[in-house]
């Protein structure tokens, strides 16, 4: 149990640590409001060096894990009581080695403990197979998003394509994103069904596998489920027979059963599914024309779409499945579009309350895949403040997708996008309305100069109107909406983030989800590497 009994100066006084030295692994001792020292190994030899020429944002974490109570500026709302927990890749280089791309990096889970108005954080890296192999053996062993081990000879790369067939060869870093199941077990997931691991809230620690037990097969999934009190849906793609299983799993089981199947309109390999968007009663399925890539797979080499392929020939299609029957009720072709995150779905009715159409909401990409290469560690790296590198970058893409049997759908702004800067991913909505005609989506935008979101944003999809907040160099992470409990109002609430701040410091920042004000802020013993996405366990 945590004690917060001791007075915050000497629990933040002791939260710090000293800098790794150089040279190799260190163990230092960590005060935690525990009051047990927490054993810390530093990660690196080079760290030092590498924080002073990078933001910390794209900086390894500095250590294995760290907890400690933070002071807190301003006020945290007695209502919010819980544990904000975000994951995200962190670690990004093994010894000398350093890592291409965003994605690779090795799991930092973070946490935000709220209660009585007091805030304990922590961190801990994601004990996956490939975590610790890369630390046993000092070198990838697993296939990430774009790492792929080095083979000593031909044989051992024959024999790694061979385990990449079962699976074996891929990465179970789960690193993009955490999630509390209704049952209540918490799950960090990325995009190989393998990289779906159970954790404990509080402590950080990894407690195992979730592994289905259904016989489904397939090697990847959806990296963002929807998961709700009731259920947990997601979306296997079929590389074989290019299409998508629709699944559902019960709280308390590990059982995924199938709604039903979209065979893709186009194309050699389904579209690439991130997310996927769902309302009451239907699923949205996604073929993007950014594609899964067989060959890509197999490369050594990565290519700059990385297992992907663009196949603008193939076209774009959204697929709407009913949830309750698996039939497909609606096919339709749409503009191209690239999207990592759909923000919301819902029905749009007539007077008689018939459904007629589907609306769907996303992060799009104006159809450009290139996002993808400019998420490589090098670009993150090397802005240099001045030059604008995310040209009309993204937007609210709304889809509106007719039920009449219309062969096609629209592809539109939600609203003007200079009102977030011509940039805009990284979404959260408040939970109440999720499949619901929704007004407010919270969001990471854009300020210019930029080459990466680097606002926190609150979108009026009704008002077509953008709030924003932005700090002079600061990269801040997905805003996190939490609904007050008993709240009528959709955005009565607080919106939570991580900012990484360009000297090299980082806070947590509540800001009121109605008025987009800053409520509270507390500082971190240091910046945290950026990180994707998050969850809130609420204190029982
Ligand atoms: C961090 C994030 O948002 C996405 C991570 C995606 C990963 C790790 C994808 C991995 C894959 C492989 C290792 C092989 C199969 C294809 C694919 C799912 C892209
Ligand atoms: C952080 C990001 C895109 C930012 C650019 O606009 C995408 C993250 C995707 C994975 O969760
Ligand atoms: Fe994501």
């Amino acid at each position: 149990m945590l004690d917060f009994n001791q007075s915050n100066h000497r629990i933040e006084k002791a939260g710090f640590v000293r800098k790794p030295e150089k040279g190799g692994l260190t163990i230092t001792q960590v005060a935690s409001p525990l009051r047990r020292p927490v054993i810390v190994p530093s990660l690196d030899n080079e760290t030092v060096d590498r924080r002073d020429r990078n933001h910390v944002a794209w900086t390894s974490v500095r250590q294995e894990r760290w907890e400690g109570e933070l002071v807190v500026q301003g006020e945290i709302p007695l209502w919010l009581k819980g544990t904000y927990l975000r994951n995200g890749p962190g670690l990004w280089h093994i010894e000398d080695y350093n890592f291409r791309h965003l994605f690779d990096g090795y799991a930092t889970l973070v946490k935000l403990q709220f209660e009585n108005g007091r805030l304990i954080a922590g961190h801990r890296q994601i004990e996956s197979e490939a975590y610790k192999a890369a630390r046993k053996n000092k070198k990838v062993c697993f296939r990430e998003f774009s790492e792929v081990p080095k083979y000593e000879n031909f044989m051992a790369y024959v024999g790694d394509i061979a385990k990449l067939f079962s699976g074996a060869s891929l990465t179970d870093n789960a690193n993009t994103g955490v999630v509390k199941l209704g049952d209540g077990r918490v799950v960090c997931l990325t995009e190989t069904q393998k990289g779906s691991l159970v954790i404990d809230p509080n402590s950080l620690e990894t407690l195992g596998r979730l592994e289905y037990s259904d016989s489904l097969g397939g090697l990847i999934h959806s990296a963002h489920p929807i998961v709700t009190d009731a259920e947990f849906l997601t979306l296997l793609p079929d590389l074989v027979n290019p299409g998508y299983l629709v699944v559902r799993m019960e709280p308390g089981t590990n059982e995924r059963k199938v709604i039903g199947r979209v065979n893709c309109r186009n194309g050699p390999a389904p579209g690439w599914v991130h997310s996927f968007p769902v309302t009451e009663h239907y699923v949205v399925v996604p073929e993007m024309p950014l594609r899964y890539c067989a060959q890509n797979l197999l490369r050594a080499e990565p290519t700059p779409l990385y297992k992907f392929e663009w196949h603008p020939e193939s076209k774009a299609f959204l697929h709407v499945m009913c949830k309750a029957s698996g039939k497909i009720v609606a096919s339709v072709e749409v503009p191209l579009f690239v999207t990592f995150h759909f923000i919301n779905a819902y029905e749009e009715e007539d007077e008689d309350g018939r459904v007629t159409a589907i609306i769907a909401d996303c992060c799009e990409h104006n159809a450009d895949a290139t996002i993808l290469d400019q998420l490589r560690l090098q670009n993150l790296r090397s802005f240099n403040g001045k030059d604008d590198l995310l040209p009309d970058a993204s937007r609210v893409g709304r889809f509106t997708i007719p039920l009449d049997g219309s062969p096609c759908g629209k592809l539109e702004s939600a609203l003007e996008p200079d009102e977030h800067g011509r940039g805009m991913d990284m979404c959260s909505i408040n939970p109440t309305k999720l499949g619901k005609k929704y007004r407010y989506a919270y969001a990471c935008g854009a300020q210019r100069p930029c080459h990466f979101p680097n606002t926190l944003t609150k979108l009026d999809l009704v008002k077509k109107k953008a709030k924003n907040w932005h700090e002079a160099g600061a990269v801040p992470s997905e805003p996190f909406f939490v609904a007050r409990p008993g709240a009528t109002e959709e955005d009565d609430g607080a919106v939570i983030s991580l900012i990484s701040e360009k000297n090299g410091n980082g806070y947590a920042l509540l800001l009121d989800g109605s008025t987009f004000e800053e409520i509270a802020r507390a500082k971190l013993p240091y910046g945290l590497p950026y990180g994707l996405h998050g969850c809130w366990v609420p204190k029982e």
